[in-house]
Parts: C-alpha cells; structure tokens; sequence
C-alpha cells in the first residue's frame, strides 16, 4: 500500500536505482560472455579451415591431433560452462535475494495508484490528452505517457469496473498508437478493451463498430465473435423497444453530496456574499496573560457554525520533528464501519496516519498546550496528536468527526464523550491571498505567498457551507462538531480533496466533550434544521441525471444549484 503515502514513494526510487544497477550488471555480463564465444567460434573455425585444406596432413601431425582432440574435450566443455553460467535465471534469482531488502510495489499499489489518477481527472476535470502528456493545468509535470501506459490506466480503470475512464484512456492509447513509430502495445488489445467498455456505457453502435475493427485485425478472435454476434442481436432489440433517452433517474443523496464535494475542490462554489461580507480577522489572546502578548492571528471562514483559520501556530521545527516522529510509524489510514464498529481501510479515505502522544516529545506538548489556548478547552479528554500523510489522489470523502446516533463503537465508547471539536493543522503548502484567507487577512502574511505550482488540489472542504481551506503550513482550522446541546452538527460536514500534485501534511486534534462543562456551557435546545439538508431533498425531484457521463452530470449539476437556490429564496 505504498501509493498511499508520497514519503513511501521516495523509497521506490532506491528500489529502481537497484533495478538499474543490476539490469546493467547482467548486460555487461552478458556482453562479455558474447565476445568471449565469438572469440571460440573464431579460433574453431580457423582451425577447421586449416584442417579442411589438407586433411590428411593435418592429422598427421601430433600436435594437431592433440589440440583436434583438446578442442572438442575440455575446451568444448568450457564453452558449454561459459554457455550455461551467467543465464537469465541466475540473474532473476540473485535479484530476488536482494529484493527482501528494497521497497517493491505490488499489482495492488499499481491499482491504487491508477485509481487515484482517475480520481484527480474526474475530480478536477482534468483533458485525458493533457495528462498524458505529463501536464496538470497546463504545467509541464511530467514525462508523456506512451500508448502502453495510457493502454495500463485503461486496463486498470477496467479492472474497477470504471468503464468511463477505461473508454477515455483505451481512446488515448489509440490515438498515441498512430503516431508512434516502435509501437509500444498492439492495437487489437486497446479495441477489445474499447469495445466493451463502450458497451458497457451504454453505446452498443459504436460497441460492434469497434468489435468489427477490431476482428479485421484478427479475424478468428473469439471473444470478438462471440460479442459481435450478442451486440447485433441487442441493435435489433433495442430498435423495437421504445427508445429511453437518459436513465431518467434520480441521484440518491449520496449523489448529490459527491457532486458538491468535486465541485468545492474545483473551487466553482464559495458562501454567499452576503455571508462573505460578514466574516472578519484580528488578533485574540481569550484573556490570557502569555497571550495579550503574542496572541493568535485569527481569522473567521464562517459564522454559523463558526468555523476559524489560526495562523502561524505552528512553528517550522515542530512541524518537521512531527513528521520525523510520524514517518516511521505510518499506517494505512482506516475509517469505522458504521453498522460494524470495526476500523477498516476504506477507498474513501487514502493516506498514512500515525499517532504522536505529548510526552514523545516537547514540541507535541507544546503543540496540544497551543490547542488548549486556542480553543479554551481541556486537552486532558483529547485524543493523541494524529498525523496524515497524503500520497497521489490521497483523500479523504465527504464525513463528520464526531459520531453519529446508532454508531457502533462510537467515541463515546471511549468513555470521554463524543468529539466536540476538531483542530486541524496543516504542515505543507501555501495559500494564494484572497481565497481561503479573506482579503483583509492579507496582512498577516509577511510575504504574500503565491499558491506554489506543485501543490495544488488538496483543499479541506465543508460541503454544506461551500467553505474552501487551501492547505497553508503552520495554518490550523478550528471548528465544533457538536451543537451546545450535545447533538452532532450536521453542518460540519468536511472533506479532504484529492491531492492534485505535490504531498498534503496534516495533523488533527480531536477534543472530547469530557470536562468541558465550564469551559463550553452546554444548552438543552435543539439545533435549528441545516439549510443543506432541505436543498438535498428538494433537489431530488427536480434533478435529473446520466449516471454514464460524470461530464454531463456536473452540467446539470449547476442548473440545479440555481433552481435549488431560486426555490429557498
Ligand atoms: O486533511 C484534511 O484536509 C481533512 C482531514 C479530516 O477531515 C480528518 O482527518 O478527519
Ligand atoms: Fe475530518
């Protein structure tokens, strides 16, 4: 599972360094071998000639009987040694024993990582064309990709049944192929994946165009036969039937909540002006003496719930002695299963997690003393400092911190309470000034930073309030996840987007509703009913979508926003 951290990653390039080493080994060896058999093929042979031109005389002479005699002995013998030593499988095998030492990636972290290419490209809208040629919004990152690899990010989106992005990325591989001179994979395999993926989504047409194509380049293949045959009998059918259209469905909840989460990480929404106009930044000590001094430069990125950006509170040798501390101990992040109560890696959240305690080290207790001046709550309920490490595509979907009614194993389990609030630092990155630092708030900023161009994509995101957090180092964001009354916010919904380029450090402090009581006094009404909630129910009936094109989805997506926002006005 190394594709889910980028610091694994880096230990790969040792691991092709050693690959490099000895495939150059064996080729040398190889050579060498070479020329030492010709030199025997060409000393054979000038004897033979010499012998063939007076045989008998040859013969005759002792000397050349004996060496005749030597050639075909212990001289052919170490031929044949030379022949068999030093083949193919002594190499692979003397490789595999040093392969217990070096960092191998797995079919599994092949997968992973296609995956999360896919999941940038449909996140972010990213032109399939554009990502093979190694450019992420029009900077150059990378290598192109050759019709091979676009042909294995096909084949492995195929493997996920994600037959969308096995269509766009079999097309790709195609559309390379033509242009390159010492093809790198053959054409029928790209149009048998072609074929059926498009079959899958729906366009059986272009399906057995496809599959004819593909059976002019071999002509006996017999899946081709056997699918050609199924899809003509499908036109027929589907000719009679009464044409459908779109799937007429209508997307669950779910649907809809994945659709505001990809459209907040491309940055297409943000809070109403109204609400914008109210938010504001300034200096806060929370009455406390040390603080009156230094106190935190805070900033509001919403008002209800109240959700605030800390800058500068965490210093550049506290972050790099967290990641030290983390990085040997890193583990595939797991989620809690709803129903089960059992943690579990889960596809919706990908990266490595650790967890630092406050005696390891001063700089964690100074960090989780810093929390408690911040927040005004006692750290004493508070779970360890958990450290994140994101790798390519990593993140985390769309969920809430604290646990909800009918969990299993929820926190209270722990028997300090349900997570009352969540502080989030961030550990890398930059903020562009005037996006998720409102304008004013520039000044806290000794030099404006630019958003650096290999880190992009990445943002925290609270999907019901349209808040964008652009990871900022040494920044921390602080909101509750529980009403005064006790009840979960369901306004506080938050995700992670998927890290576009470059790596996401992250550390939460989650804070237990344990010995809080004269800290944040609880309240016995009920919260009022969340605005987003109502729109995702109205939204059903006025919405629908092709489940087959994600790219229309998002299309029909914005018109639904308005219709949704016209009706709560
Ligand atoms: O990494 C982020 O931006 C958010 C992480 C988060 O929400 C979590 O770990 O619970
Ligand atoms: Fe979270």
């Amino acid at each position: 599972e190394l594709y889910t951290a980028l610091v694994e990653l880096e230990g790969l390039l040792h691991t092709e360094y050693a690959v490099i080493t000895a495939i150059n080994n064996y080729v040398t060896a190889q050579e060498q071998k070479m020329l030492l058999l010709r030199k025997y093929v060409e000393a054979y042979t000038d004897q033979y000639k010499k012998a063939s031109e007076d045989v008998q005389a040859y013969v005759e002479n002792p000397i050349n009987a004996y060496l005749l005699v030597k050639r075909l002995t212990t001289d052919w013998e170490v031929v044949q040694d030379l022949i068999i030593t030093n083949t193919g499988e002594e190499f692979i095998a003397d490789f595999d024993e040093l392969k217990g030492s070096l960092k191998f990636p797995s079919d599994e972290d092949l997968n992973g990582a296609a995956v999360a290419l896919t999941r940038l490209q449909k996140t972010y809208k990213l032109d399939t064309s554009s990502l093979a040629n190694g450019e992420i919004n029009g900077v150059k990152y990378a290598t192109e990709l050759t019709a091979a690899d676009c042909f294995e990010l096909g084949r492995q989106s195929y493997t996920n049944d994600d037959h969308y992005h096995t269509q766009l990325w079999m097309m790709e591989a195609d559309k390379r192929l033509k242009l390159e001179v010492n093809q790198t994979v053959e054409r029928s395999k790209i149009l048998e994946y072609l074929a059926f993926s498009t079959f899958k989504l729906g366009d059986v047409r272009l399906a057995l165009d496809l599959t004819n194509k593909l059976l002019e380049l071999v002509p006996t293949h017999e899946k081709a036969l056997n699918n050609k045959v199924y899809y003509e009998v499908e036109i027929v059918k589907s000719n009679t039937a009464q044409r459908k259209g779109e799937d007429g469905s209508v997307p669950s909840v779910d649907n809809i909540t994945e659709l505001f989460y990809e459209a907040l990480c491309r940055e297409e929404m943000q809070p109403s002006d109204e609400i914008l106009a109210e938010l504001k930044c300034g200096y806060m000590d929370n009455g406390n003496p040390f603080l009156k001094i230094a106190p935190f430069k805070v900033e509001e990125a919403y008002l209800d719930p109240q959700i605030l950006i800390f800058h500068d509170v965490m210093a550049d040798d506290e972050i790099a002695t967290i990641k030290a501390l983390a990085q040997p101990r890193f583990q595939r992040a797991v989620v809690q299963n709803f129903t089960t109560g059992v943690m579990q890696p889960s596809s919706y959240r990908i990266g490595k997690v650790a967890w630092l305690k406050e005696t390891e080290h001063k700089h964690v207790a100074d960090v989780v003393q810093r929390v408690e001046d911040m927040t005004g709550l006692t750290m004493k309920t508070a779970e360890d400092l958990q450290v994140v490490n994101y790798g390519i595509g990593g993140h985390y979907e769309p969920h809430y911190d604290f646990a909800r009614k009918g969990e299993k194993n929820g926190f209270k389990d722990l028997g300090t309470g349900n997570r009352i609030a969540t502080v989030l630092f961030y550990g890398r990155g930059e903020a562009e000034c005037g996006k998720s630092i409102a304008a004013a708030c520039c000044r806290f900023s000794a030099v404006l930073p630019q958003m650096s161009d290999v880190d992009q994509g990445g943002a925290t995101v609270f999907i019901d309030l349209d808040v964008v957090v652009r990871p900022k180092k040494g920044t921390a964001v602080f909101w509750y996840n529980l009403h005064s009354n006790g009840e979960g916010d369901r306004s506080t919904g938050h995700a992670a987007c998927p890290v576009l380029a470059g790596s996401k450090w992250v550390s939460n402090k989650w804070i237990h509703e344990d010995g809080q009581l004269f800290r944040r006094p609880c309240e016995l009404e009920r919260p009022p009913q969340n605005i987003r909630y109502r729109m995702a129910n109205i939204s059903t009936t006025v919405f629908t979508y092709s489940k087959s094109d994600p790219q229309k989805l998002t299309l029909t997506f914005k018109s639904l926003k308005e219709k949704v926002q016209n009706r709560i006005k």
